[in-house]
């Protein structure tokens, strides 16, 4: 373990903006070629200026794709600037990070480092993915990065749900939804198209980037690639997205193909696609995506200061996110940053839940379902591509796995939108599991809880309009829907003595 003698208190300076400024601004003729380049008008220098006049002080910290959970003695390895999806067995890679270099730095270090770096613009720390770059990636450089300042998202203190719904106190909504593209995606977004804008700066064979989705990947990939002048081709099941999923795509100016099959007809088609064209996958299949997503465990424990919840709660479809989860847990525990991981609980919609089946069987004989529709579209998924990853973090997190009825879920969704959120029938799955658990003691009323929020509910607006409408047969139990009120004093004032009475103890 490094020493506090070996600190170097360089690498935790973070100059404010205005004094980079500043000092940029008494440095125009330095000699850099970039910045003499992007400045030949002498326009005052720009965050990314000066990033470059400000090199982080020289490491060995390095990553490599190895295949997932392999030995000790497997020696397959592959630079991450090699295009490549899967091992030579055909299982699934992990990004492996040269933990010696990293352990070198205490855990002391590390959270000093990562606070020092949150609620500023200095490129790339100001966002909540890169402000961790040293456990992303590592070797790029920031130049290359291609970010919105996405993370460091609201951990939402959900006092009212938790007393009135669940009994609790200590309950807590990770909001990833509140995002650029509204959705957690962005975190991986941002690392798997950074990658790609490098290995096209090295004439890598990479025309555009692609991806299958139910809606919210497809956002993500098309924003990020637009932001970044990069073609991207999304692979779209017809009439199962939200419209506002949808129109994401269309105006980043995407290629966007609306095929008539279901998420995992078309996360086939795309790995088929993918295997030809130089074209790169940009699902959570490519390891890339998971290593910005962990980023959002490290950020809860920050937000803690560094203390760790009992639970988090995560929806699981595609199954990427509930590993993302575990691994950024598991190596702020193995590099000394927190001292446990909490338990994990990956919640599926009963529609689509091939995980819940698998390990109500005792994690024995997997079968992909044929995934029924359901409110929680994004989670519409019978094959997840990332059944081993989930089954390692639930089975080395104590994890449970929980479902959700599209009753029981879209209540969830209503009653906690009733206590002042506006969430998406995703994270209505989540609080559905917490509910079953809280009842079945097995999560306890004092135990700090962070259920997950995956995307926006702005984007999923029809299926609460249809809620609170009565328009869903059997549903409605918590509607709210608007009182027509004909335009007389008389008649409003009845309705308002009518609530005004019914709201009288309340
Ligand atoms: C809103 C939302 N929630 C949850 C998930 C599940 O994440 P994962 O596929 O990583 O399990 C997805 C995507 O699948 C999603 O878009
Ligand atoms: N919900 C996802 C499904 C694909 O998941 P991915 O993480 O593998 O890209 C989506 O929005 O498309």
């Amino acid at each position: 373990m490094m020493s506090s003698v070996l600190l170097k208190p360089s690498l935790l300076k973070v100059p404010s903006s205005r004094n980079h400024r500043r000092r940029a601004s008494t440095q125009v003729t330095c000699t850099s070629s970039h910045i003499s380049s992007s400045n030949s008008n002498h326009s005052p220098p720009n965050i990314k200026d000066e990033a470059r006049r400000h090199p982080p002080a020289a490491h060995d910290f390095s990553a490599k794709y190895v295949p997932f959970n392999a030995g000790f003695d497997s020696s397959e390895s592959y630079s991450l600037d090699e295009i490549v999806y899967r091992s030579r067995s055909g299982g699934l890679l992990d990004v492996q990070h040269d933990m010696e270099a990293l352990a070198r730095f205490d855990g002391a270090y590390w959270r000093a480092l990562f606070d020092s770096r949150v609620g500023k613009t200095t490129w790339p720390y100001g966002s909540g993915v890169w402000s961790k770059k040293e456990w992303v990636l590592p070797e790029i450089d920031p130049d290359d990065i291609v970010s919105a300042f996405e993370g460091n998202s609201n951990l939402f203190w959900a006092e009212r749900f938790g007393k009135q719904f669940v009994g609790m106190n200590d309950l807590w909504v990770k909001h990833c939804g509140i995002s650029h593209t509204g959705s957690f995606k962005d975190l991986g977004m941002t690392v798997l198209v950074s990658q790609v804008n490098r290995l096209r700066k090295m004439n890598r064979p990479v025309v555009g980037v692609g991806c299958a989705s139910t809606g919210d990947t497809s956002a993500a990939l098309s924003a990020y690639c637009a932001s970044a002048g990069i073609p991207s081709i999304v692979f779209l099941p017809a009439n199962k997205i939200s419209t506002a999923q949808l129109i994401q795509p269309v105006s980043n100016g995407a290629l966007v193909l609306s095929i008539e099959t279901d998420f995992d007809g078309c996360m086939k088609l795309i790995r088929e696609i993918t295997a030809e064209l130089p074209i790169y996958l940009a699902n959570s299949l490519n390891s890339l995506r998971l290593e910005g997503q962990k980023t959002a465990a490290i950020e809860i424990l920050q937000q803690f200061n560094w203390e760790v919840p009992d639970w988090v709660i995560v929806p699981g479809g595609n199954l990427g996110n509930i590993y993302a989860f575990y691994k950024g847990f598991k190596m702020c525990k193995e590099l000394g940053v927190v001292e446990k991981i909490p338990r994990l609980v990956c919640a599926q919609a009963a529609n689509a839940n091939p995980l819940y089946l698998y390990y109500k069987n005792g994690w024995k004989d997997f079968k992909a379902v044929k995934a029924n529709s359901t409110f929680a579209s994004a989670i519409q998924i019978g094959d997840p591509v990332s059944i081993d990853r989930a089954v390692h973090a639930l089975r080395n997190s104590n994890g449970i796995v929980e479902e959700a009825t599209e009753e029981e879920l879209m209540d969830a969704m209503v009653q906690a939108d009733s206590t002042g959120m506006f969430i998406c029938p995703h994270t209505g799955v989540a609080l559905t599991a917490l509910i079953k658990l809280r009842n079945a003691g097995v999560i306890r009323e004092t135990e700090r809880v962070v259920v997950v929020s995956t995307a926006h509910g702005l984007k999923f607006a029809q299926s609460k309009i249809d809620y609170h409408s009565g328009t869903i047969p059997g549903m409605g139990r918590y509607a709210n829907p608007p009182v027509s009120v004909n335009p007389d004093f008389g008649s409003v004032m009845d309705v308002l003595k009518d609530f005004l009475h019914n709201h009288s103890n309340s």
